[in-house]
């Protein structure tokens, strides 16, 4: 697997610093000055319910979406005064983003590295490697409009990693991810953080959050409601308990909602 360049140094800045980022779609505020610092070196859980603003806030931080106000920088860099630069250091798998679905999976790995700039034979290697982690060496000449919702995460992830980046942010990696490809995936984000890297992730499964990463945000209406390394926040409980206790309880379904929905004898 290609590792990331090391770059740690005790007064290197953060892998990514949000400051007062805002976004407002149609005068409607979703994401609220929010501030985030995620340490070099860390696998940093993005958490939240649906609607919380993750996928606006990564997009802000990654320069897929334009900020209403704030700054966003990756390794120092700012995404939005220097975007050529941001992203040369990120590799970025979005959430629902459409790739170029007319080429095998193969084909858009090589095209990802020519585009990175990067030697065709190291593509070459690379790509195969990826493929066969990721169990999808056997499909890397089907085109990607046929794979399956899983197949797509994982190729996006080989994706984002080919040019081994300093920083990974992965919306929902795991999302539609079979059991065997999220272990090799648990492996591979484990692996890159040790030899240097920093992964972002965002993700609705708390169990795998608490497993996988040492810190964790928790974002609910477009502002981080804590953050802290997943052993202090889950103190003394579970981060699925935690998560309930910041988020609220308003969410769930009371007692006697739903009534209507049951077993009771349908009118004739
Ligand atoms: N292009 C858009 N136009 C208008 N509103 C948007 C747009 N994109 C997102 N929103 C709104 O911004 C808010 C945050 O959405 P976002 O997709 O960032 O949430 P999320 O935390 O990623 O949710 P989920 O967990 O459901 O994926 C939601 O209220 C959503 O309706």
């Amino acid at each position: 697997m290609p590792a990331p360049a090391p770059c740690v140094t005790e007064s290197a800045p953060p892998a990514i610093e949000l400051s007062g980022l805002v976004k407002e779609f149609r005068g409607r505020r979703v994401v609220h000055e929010l501030s985030l610092a995620v340490p070099r070196g860390s696998l940093f859980g993005l958490v939240g319910p649906n609607g919380a603003g993750k996928t606006t806030t990564l997009s802000m931080a990654t320069g897929l979406l334009r900020p209403t106000a704030g700054t966003a920088r990756v390794l120092g860099i700012d995404v939005w005064a220097d975007p050529a630069a941001a992203k040369a250091v990120m590799g970025v798998s979005p959430d629902g983003m459409r790739l170029f679905e007319q080429l095998s999976g193969r084909e858009l790995l090589r095209y990802v590295g020519a585009l990175r700039r990067m030697p065709a034979e190291d593509v070459a290697a690379r790509s195969e490697e990826l493929l066969a982690v990721l169990d999808l060496a056997g499909d890397a000449n089907t085109v990607v409009a046929d794979y399956s919702a899983g197949m797509v995460k994982k190729i996006s992830l080989a994706a984002a990693l080919i040019h081994a980046p300093r920083l990974l942010v992965l919306d929902e990696p795991f999302e539609a991810v079979d059991p065997v490809s999220g272990q090799a995936i648990r492996t591979i984000l484990r692996r890159y953080v040790a030899t240097g890297g920093t992964v972002v992730m965002s993700s609705h499964v708390m169990e795998l959050v608490e497993g996988l990463c040492d810190r964790v945000a928790v974002v609910a209406g477009g502002r981080v409601l804590a953050v802290d390394t997943v052993t202090a926040l889950t103190a003394g409980g579970s981060l699925h308990e935690r998560f309930l206790e910041l988020v609220g309880a308003g969410q769930l379904v009371a007692d006697d909602g739903l009534g209507w929905l049951g077993a009771a004898e349908q009118p004739r």
